[in-house]
């Protein structure tokens, strides 16, 4: 075994990018990174599209592929292509769980649909919630209600309309005198139901109010909503306030019971929630006032593990043979740490989606807990505490492979701020100095890479020569750094990617690659 630990830093949303414009990385003073990309073996890997299992290459990396590539050496379909293939054989119909849910509510109650209403595919695609509303028509349900969770994250900052007229156009193709499908409720994602790993239970708190109990303010129609919203408090779409869609004083669909409701989200982070508040039996994170007897499903299953939710209607990729389970049965002893909003990257989706450690023995987590606030205000996040707890972990001689996340290139990146992300970056590259340090200390190897970018395009292109630029808020399509420091290595040929990270590890580890992975990105 070796005797050289190895750390690998996931700098998130850190892309590369040669265009300085709007280049929240390029434009921000990383010392540390020019050092090491000067003096160190580096290349760069992809993080998007077909290299992470998405269904073209058009489509950006995430975190949820990005890690579970990481964490596994291989690329599978993800959510997004699992979805679309189910659909499109038409399979997601045949299942006991789409039958249970026509069936509960087909002659006396409501089918809704819970998402986020885009064409991000990081969390959802719009053309799967038409491909289901189109369904229930055809299986007899009579009453069809969305809850619009609007977006401006994966796709840009103000898009909320286009999605908006887009399913209005399509409630107008299939309502008739027997069916009629329409918006109930809505907000903004970073304000109601899609809180993940925790970190603000009074998000999802908001979004029960909002979609089963209709209470909030209200507007005769999500368009109303989002233009009354954007005059009264400029915000952009991820932020805007919830509504309530009502007609005379009375909300047009609280879930009540005998309803049907399908969380038409496939990816797991910020679904669970929602999906535990429908689920369980006893719950105790917020008052639900009336928990409806509803049959509740997922898009996808989104933990394996907890099995959450109970029902669901597409089987997730199932991942196997994961570089973690890998070093358990070698005797490696690991260790995983981030702040509370990427927590979860480095353990569970870094687990392929599952939320439990192969050995208690030989794994140690640590969750730094994450600020509730917009991240524009605190760019640095909880680097320096990350940092402060990792190096300790390193310079404790107890593990043998740590990988940590830092959030701010994504989470700073995902507010459009520009000059706030120059300074997430900057803050990552304060902390990899003390990092580097700490490894050089123990003698260690250090990695460092990212899961997709996001601060490398800080601005949208404008449509026109001489219009005025606009935030995007989204993650990118450029490749990511791979940096070795502190170990004399060679790059190998080839076209890498994310999933090749995991046989680098190993062999850095001194250990023979899972013969299931793709190979090392170095000879
Ligand atoms: O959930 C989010 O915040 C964004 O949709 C995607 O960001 P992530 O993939 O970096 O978590
Ligand atoms: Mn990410
Ligand atoms: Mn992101």
């Amino acid at each position: 075994m070796s005797k050289r630990p190895v750390v690998l830093v996931v700098m998130d949303g850190v892309g590369i990018s040669d265009k300085d414009y709007g280049n929240a990385v390029n434009n921000a003073y990383t010392p540390t990174l020019h050092e090491l990309k000067a003096t160190s073996p580096n290349t760069a890997i992809k993080a998007h599209g077909l290299a992470v299992g998405l269904p073209s290459d058009g489509d950006m990396g995430n975190s949820e592929v990005g890690h579970n590539a990481l964490g596994c050496g291989q690329i599978y379909s993800q959510g997004a292509k699992l979805v679309n293939e189910s659909i499109e054989s038409k399979d997601i119909f045949k299942t006991d769980t789409w039958k249970a849910l026509v069936d509960k509510c087909k002659d006396h109650g409501k089918m809704h649909f819970i998402g986020l209403l885009s064409d991000g595919n990081v969390h959802s695609h719009i053309n799967h919630l038409m491909a289901l509303i189109e369904q229930a028509k055809a299986d007899g349900i009579k009453e069809v209600r969305v809850h619009a969770l609007l977006d401006g994250r994966d796709v840009p900052e103000t898009s909320a309309l286009i999605y908006l007229d887009q399913i209005e156009a399509f409630f107008n193709t299939v309502n008739d005198d027997h069916f009629h499908a329409c918006i109930a409720s809505g907000g903004g994602r970073m304000k109601i139901t899609m809180d993940r790993y925790q970190a603000n239970w009074p998000m999802v708190e908001a979004g029960w109010h909002t979609h089963v109990l209709g209470e909030g303010r209200q507007f005769a129609s999500a368009k109303e909503a989002v233009e009354t919203y954007r005059s009264e408090t400029g915000v952009i779409d991820q932020d805007l306030p919830a509504f309530v869609i009502a007609k005379d004083g009375k909300p047009v669909g609280t879930i009540e019971d005998g309803d049907s409701v399908v969380l038409f989200n496939f990816r797991g982070d910020r679904a669970q929630e929602i999906s535990l508040a429908f689920d369980s039996e006893v719950f105790t994170e917020f008052d639900r006032v009336r928990k409806p007897d509803v049959m509740y499903a997922g898009m996808l299953q989104y933990d394996g593990d907890l099995k959450i939710p109970n029902n669901f209607l597409v089987y997730p990729p199932k991942i196997k043979h994961t570089l973690s389970e890998y070093l358990v049965k070698n005797n490696i002893r690991s260790y995983a740490i981030s702040e509370t909003q990427k927590y979860g990257h480095v353990t569970y989706f870094w687990n392929g989606n599952n939320s439990q450690k192969f050995s208690e023995e030989l794994e140690d987590w640590v969750e730094i807990k994450s600020d509730v606030v917009p991240f524009e205000q605190r760019p640095w996040m909880k680097s320096a505490e990350i940092t402060d707890t990792l190096v300790e972990a390193i310079e404790s001689g107890k593990y043998d492979f740590l990988r940590t996340n830092f959030p701010n290139g994504d989470m700073v990146g995902h507010t459009g701020n520009y000059e706030a992300t120059i300074i997430g970056v900057e803050a990552v590259d304060l902390c990899l100095e003390r990092i580097m340090k700490a490894v050089k200390k123990v003698n260690g190897i250090l990695i460092v890479t990212a899961d997709h970018g996001n601060a490398d395009e800080m601005y949208e292109k404008p449509k026109k020569e001489g219009d005025k630029p606009k935030a995007k808020t989204s993650h990118t399509l450029n490749k990511v750094p791979f940096i070795i420091y502190n170990k004399d290595v060679e790059i190998a040929e080839g076209d890498f990617g994310l999933a090749n990270v995991a046989s680098t590890v190993a062999k850095l580890l001194e250990l023979e690659p899972d013969s299931h992975w793709l190979p090392a990105i170095i000879k």
